[in-house]
């Protein structure tokens, strides 16, 4: 299969997790707080150790060296990091010039420093970071959680056709069931110590 696989993965608290995200679709992960959905993806992206498989395309992240695997399987953590003063210090050359419109910036956004940014644009722009790195893998930490509705719209279908258009295999961690139906290929749920897949009610 084209995409990523986990297979009897454990991380923390949580054991036995399987599933597959192929190329180009969406798998979101919802559970109680606590229960262990980043920590799940910090194992996805190869920042936490765990037990069990985890491959991509076929290549087990057991074979490539951390920092390889992390260009290819690119996580967006709830609370994005940045290292510079400027905005456009994190973004390639000429991004500037390919502002999505669906981010909702004015064009001279890459001039601003970072400290001004509220929470919901940092979110917008760790998302735009990571989709221009075209990974193979996207890891969602909750990655409308500062958004409004209006903008959660937004972000969500340019994220949904990004997804298509760079065929991402994509884990979504999401709260709401509404966006969960609104964006899942397919739904698991953390119950306890285990993940199980949702049917029919998200
Ligand atoms: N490095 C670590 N070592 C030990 N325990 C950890 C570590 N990181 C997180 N935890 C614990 O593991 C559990 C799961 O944390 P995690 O951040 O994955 O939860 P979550 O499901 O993403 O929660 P939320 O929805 O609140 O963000 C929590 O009890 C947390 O305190």
């Amino acid at each position: 299969m084209t995409g990523l696989l986990l297979d009897q993965v454990g991380v923390g608290a949580l054991t036995g997790v399987s599933l597959a995200v192929p190329a180009g679709r969406v798998v979101c992960l919802s559970g109680p707080s606590g229960s262990g959905k980043s920590r799940l993806l910090r194992a996805v992206a190869d920042l936490e150790p765990h037990d069990g498989e985890i491959s991509l395309n076929g290549t087990s992240q057991g074979a490539v060296p951390a920092h390889q695997w992390r260009r290819q399987v690119v996580m967006v953590p709830a609370d994005s990091q940045w290292w510079f003063d400027e905005v456009s210090a994190h973004f390639p050359k000429g991004a500037g010039e390919r502002l999505p419109a669906a981010l909702g910036f004015p064009a001279d956004v890459m001039g601003w420093s970072v400290s001004r940014l509220s929470s919901g644009e940092r979110q917008r722009l760790a998302l735009w970071r990571a989709l221009a790195l075209e990974p193979q893998t996207l890891l969602l930490d909750e990655p409308t959680a500062n958004l409004d509705g209006d903008s959660t719209l937004n972000i969500e279908n340019w994220l949904l056709d990004e997804i298509q258009r760079q065929q991402i295999a994509t884990l979504w961690v999401a709260h709401d069931p509404a966006q969960i139906h609104r964006v899942a290929d397919a739904h698991y749920r953390i119950r306890g110590t285990a993940l199980e897949p949702e049917h029919g009610s998200d």
